[in-house]
């Protein structure tokens, strides 16, 4: 249905003209409607680029490695920033006790941004295998790294450079104690890296320690989400990993359709496709949860609607209907067909501009519980007025004596530039 048909349909029902509900026609009509296939074609699958950073030891890899696991589904790789350290010339690999592999100039940044831009496009690309006891990156082969969903970027300083955390969806931080990370460095660099103790000891007090309170804490701003514990911190890499899920899943989607928005999933909305698609769901539990579900796409798609900002008076009737949305939307249109006949007309005023259905707990929150709008099919509507000079008396009146029976309260809120009343009043019809 296109925005003029959706006017005509009210202007219709209501006969009377309103002025803040307007989308665009000719956007609307320009908006591409791309065929499936060829869009699919044409458009270039950007991967969801994950930046796992925290000092060194902290568990970044470990958190890499179970989210990897997790995601067994999916095309993930893996990136270390460990790959990207500068080669050393002959006369630092001679007193490499004095190099300080913990500050960001010891990383080649350039060449690891060339790397994630390749891929990021697309393009398949040969990553370093950095070699820890010799200090070197082309002593093993290097890994090729093909494009993939998902691209997991791994190391100390990889929020350090501004470019490089442009190009990341989402940055988490793996936030371990100090002591821990030292006893587990302590342990690998002894046991896997082969090194002596007393030198692991002295790296770290030279330039480990200054280097993470100079360079990495600071980077802990940038975090998306900061994991206390790491790897043992199993609930925040569940829910990582099912932020990374529904992310991919609306990812293909949304680059079809560039206005298009997906309702996040939830427990709850899971929960209701489950019983509508299930067999022994009975005919009134599927009329229910459909309805629910309906409404609740109705609900994201009025927040999209184009808008302007006003200021001025305006007037917030409350009403709450019970019954199924077709019911409620007609019912919601007598109200305002009524009001706009009975109030509006003759004084100055009052043009109507809105029509919105409110979540259930912020209706019971401004309706102090009065209605149970968790209850079956009852749910709340609202409609804004513009009342520069309306009549309130005439408009309160006419709602406690003509619309509503039992009209509950009414209150009002003042902003510097804006004043609303609110005004709860229940439908009558059960
Ligand atoms: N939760 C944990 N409990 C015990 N040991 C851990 C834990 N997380 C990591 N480690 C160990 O600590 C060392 C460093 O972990 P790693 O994940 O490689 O950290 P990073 O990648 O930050 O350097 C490894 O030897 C690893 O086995
Ligand atoms: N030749 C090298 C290169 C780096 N290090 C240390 O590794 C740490 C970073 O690696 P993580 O896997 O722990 O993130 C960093 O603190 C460097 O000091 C090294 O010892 N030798």
């Amino acid at each position: 249905m296109d925005s003029k048909s959706v006017e005509d349909m009210i202007e219709g029902l209501s006969g009377f003209h309103f002025s803040g509900f307007h989308m665009d026609g000719s956007k609307l009509n320009n908006i591409e409607k791309p065929t499936t296939t060829l869009a699919i074609e044409n458009v270039h699958k950007q991967p969801f680029i994950i930046g796992v950073s925290g000092g060194a030891a902290s568990g970044k890899t470990t958190v890499c490695d179970m989210i990897i696991q997790q995601l067994h589904d999916q095309r993930v790789v893996l990136v270390n920033q460990d790959s990207f350290y500068h080669e050393l010339t002959e006369e630092e690999l001679a007193t490499v006790h004095e190099y300080n592999f913990d500050h960001p100039d010891s990383f080649d940044t350039e060449k690891l941004l060339d790397s994630m831009e390749n891929l990021r496009h697309g393009q398949a690309v040969d990553i370093p295998n950095y070699d820890f006891k010799s200090y070197k990156n082309s002593v093993f082969p290097a890994r090729r790294v093909n494009p993939s969903d998902v691209i997991i970027l791994e190391g100390i300083l990889i929020f350090h450079d501004p470019r490089v955390r442009e190009l990341m969806n989402m940055k988490i931080f793996v936030d371990t104690d100090a002591d821990v990370r030292l006893a587990r460095r302590i342990r690998r660099d002894t046991v896997e890296k082969g090194r002596d103790i007393g030198v692991v000891l002295d790296q770290y007090s030279k330039f480990v320690k200054s280097a993470f309170d100079d360079f990495i804490l600071p980077t802990k701003k940038y975090a998306d989400i900061i994991i206390p514990r790491g790897g043992d911190n199993h609930v925040a890499i569940d829910l990582i990993v099912q932020h990374i899920r529904t992310k991919l899943g609306q990812h293909d989607l949304c680059k079809i359709y560039p206005n298009l928005y997906v309702i996040q999933s939830t427990f709850q909305i899971r929960g209701m496709h489950t019983l509508i698609r299930d067999s022994q769901t009975t005919k009134h539990d599927f009329v229910f949860y459909a309805d629910r579900l309906i409404r609740l796409v109705v609900e994201h798609g009025l927040g999209h609607l184009p808008f302007t900002e006003k200021q001025g008076l305006y007037i917030l009737v409350w009403i709450s209907v019970r019954g199924y949305a077709v019911y409620q939307l007609l019912e919601v249109v007598r109200v305002w067909r009524m009001l706009c006949e009975h109030v509006a007309k003759g004084s100055r005023l009052a043009r109507f501009l809105f029509i919105g259905k409110v979540r259930t707990t912020v209706s019971s929150l401004f309706m102090k519980n009065y209605h149970k709008t968790s209850q079956k099919g009852m749910c709340c509507y609202w409609i804004l007025f513009s009342a520069r000079a309306i009549q309130l008396s005439k408009l309160f009146h006419y709602l406690q004596e003509r619309v509503y029976r039992n009209p509950t309260s009414y209150f009002s809120i003042s902003y510097p530039h804006l004043r609303v009343y609110m005004w709860c009043a229940k439908a009558s019809q059960e």
